[in-house]
């Protein structure tokens, strides 16, 4: 320990410089000779925007400064700011702290065990300087009571940068608001890009800057929109990501919605409309639910990806378009191709680079952190009290559930747990689907039940629920709200059903 505790004693008399990138290199420098360390990065806590802004990080490669901030639940920021919360921290393995667990997971998901040393200024919690190994089990207490001796220059340093990069940019977090208010609805990080969906998100960073036409495949609810936005994301185009939902175009529109059309060329037609293909021009369209478009408009369709040109409805002159494509289905397509409803011609020009999204159940090491993302955003839209976080043994139930649809059902699972926890305490109802089984077979006699197939009690319930609803599928009070489940979703069983 004595080369450790004299290399601290140096570092401490001698860090002359309040720059964070020079100061983090030269104390990584004298370190690694003298203890096992893979990097050091240092964070800001911002209270008020419940979030940890990365500063730096110096590693065997050089050193980073950082930018971003990543968003904390209520119950991570109550933890980081607890009296109960010790100055300094030694991880045997990242996972044994959950903040710790989360905040790495967005930019170090090498690091495994760590010491944690918190930045107080005046005794309160700004931020932390952490030091860390690739391998878990590395360090102990004494080594961290030494490295405390350097928090009092880290955590000036870190209360400088943050003072010069609010100066610098007084917009910036505004910028940043705006994102924030897009990752409600498609998140700009992927959850569980380094654990369950490392093997993919290679892929996606390999064919991004392509423009390759990419076909993406997964059941219903996997993240298959947030895999395309990723996409268009890492290929650095900034121009458009056109999103169409194929499966919910009116098939009597979907001509006008995908090529436009010309002022009066249909009564109603009172301006011209730009279609989707000439919206897309120079970005990313997204055709989402491909299994559902109907065969007219996929020889349609199959012209403009053959020829690149299109022509509105009531036009005359032909449009150039030139857009990447990515299209998305939960549908198994060599078997609609098989029964005819889907063009081979088509799945050809589309299947170029098949990207398969594992469902939920085949990666439960995402669920923690879904779930903690989850929370997050559902406390923020839904509600202003505390909320006691996610326990072990919330997590444990969560993880032996078999999530059949997926991260969605995961993510309405969370939204309900919130609006209905009481003091702050989450219940997790994960019956949903059991619940509504046993509500059609209570009704009957026990020992009454006439045992029928699956399927054509699956056409009855749905017939009747459809009923209920007067007909409405989408939108409040329709069949797929109340049955919790995509409209989309539900509108193929329908169609299966042949009930529309
Ligand atoms: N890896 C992820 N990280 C964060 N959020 C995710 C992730 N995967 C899915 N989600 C969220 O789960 C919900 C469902 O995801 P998405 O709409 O992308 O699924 P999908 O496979 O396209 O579903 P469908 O087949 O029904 O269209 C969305 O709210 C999305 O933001």
């Amino acid at each position: 320990m004595e080369p450790l505790k004299s290399s601290i004693h140096d570092l401490v008399m001698g860090l002359p410089s309040l720059d964070v990138t020079a100061s983090l290199s030269t104390c990584f420098n004298q370190l690694k000779a003298v203890m096992p360390l893979d990097g050091i990065y240092i964070n800001y806590f911002d209270k008020q925007q419940r979030c940890i802004w990365p500063i730096a990080q110096v590693n065997a490669l050089g050193t980073e400064s950082q930018s971003g901030k990543i968003s904390l639940n209520t119950f991570m920021c109550q933890r980081l700011t607890s009296s109960h919360r010790p100055r300094m921290m030694v991880l045997a393995d990242v996972q044994d702290d959950p903040v710790t667990r989360w905040v790495l997971s967005n930019y170090l998901p090498q690091a495994r065990s760590v010491i944690l040393v918190r930045l107080l200024i005046d005794g309160v919690h700004c931020g932390i300087i952490g030091f860390y190994s690739n391998l878990a089990n590395q360090y102990n207490d004494t080594q961290a009571k030494l490295l405390q001796q350097l928090h009092r220059h880290f955590a000036l340093i870190a209360a400088l940068e943050i003072q010069q990069r609010r100066q610098a940019g007084s917009n910036m977090s505004f910028q940043r608001r705006g994102v924030d208010q897009v990752m409600d609805t498609v998140p700009e990080t992927v959850i569980g890009e380094h654990n369950g969906l490392a093997e993919v998100m290679l892929k996606v960073r390999s064919v991004a800057p392509t423009r390759c036409t990419v076909l993406i495949q997964g059941e219903s609810g996997v993240g298959k929109e947030v895999i395309a936005n990723a996409i268009h994301q890492h290929s650095n185009s900034g121009a458009n990501f056109v999103r169409v939902n194929c499966g919910a175009i009116p098939e009597h529109l979907i001509d006008s919605i995908l090529f436009g059309h010309e002022k009066g060329a249909f009564t109603g037609a009172d301006r011209q409309h730009k279609g989707y293909f000439e919206q897309a021009c120079g970005g990313t369209l997204f055709l989402d639910e491909i299994g559902e478009l109907p065969l007219t408009a996929q020889v349609k369709l199959l012209r403009v990806l053959q020829t690149r040109r299109t022509t509105r409805v009531g036009g005359t002159g032909e449009i150039s378009v030139d857009f990447r494509l990515i299209t998305a289905t939960h549908r198994n397509l060599p078997q609609m191709i098989a029964t005819g409803e889907f063009r081979q011609d088509l799945w050809y020009r589309i299947n170029l680079f098949p990207l398969d999204v594992p469902p939920l159940r085949e990666r439960k090491e995402d669920i923690p952190l879904l779930a903690e993302y989850f929370l997050e955003s559902a406390i923020r839209r839904l509600t202003d009290d505390d909320h006691s976080g996610v326990t072990e043994y919330d997590t444990e139930q969560l993880m032996e559930y078999s999530w059949p649809g997926n991260v969605r059902e995961l993510q309405n699972v969370i939204d309900r747990a919130v609006i209905s926890s009481r003091n702050g305490k989450l219940e997790f109802d994960l019956r949903g689907e059991v619940a509504s089984v046993s509500a059609i077979t209570s009704s009957a006699p026990v020992d009454d039940i006439e045992i029928i197939p699956l399927d054509t009690m699956l056409s009855q319930y749905l017939h009747r629920v459809l009923l209920l609803c007067h007909g409405k599928i989408h939108g409040p009070g329709g069949a797929a709200e109340r049955l919790d489940v995509n409209p989309n979703t539900l509108r193929s069983k329908l169609k299966k059903f042949e009930i529309i």
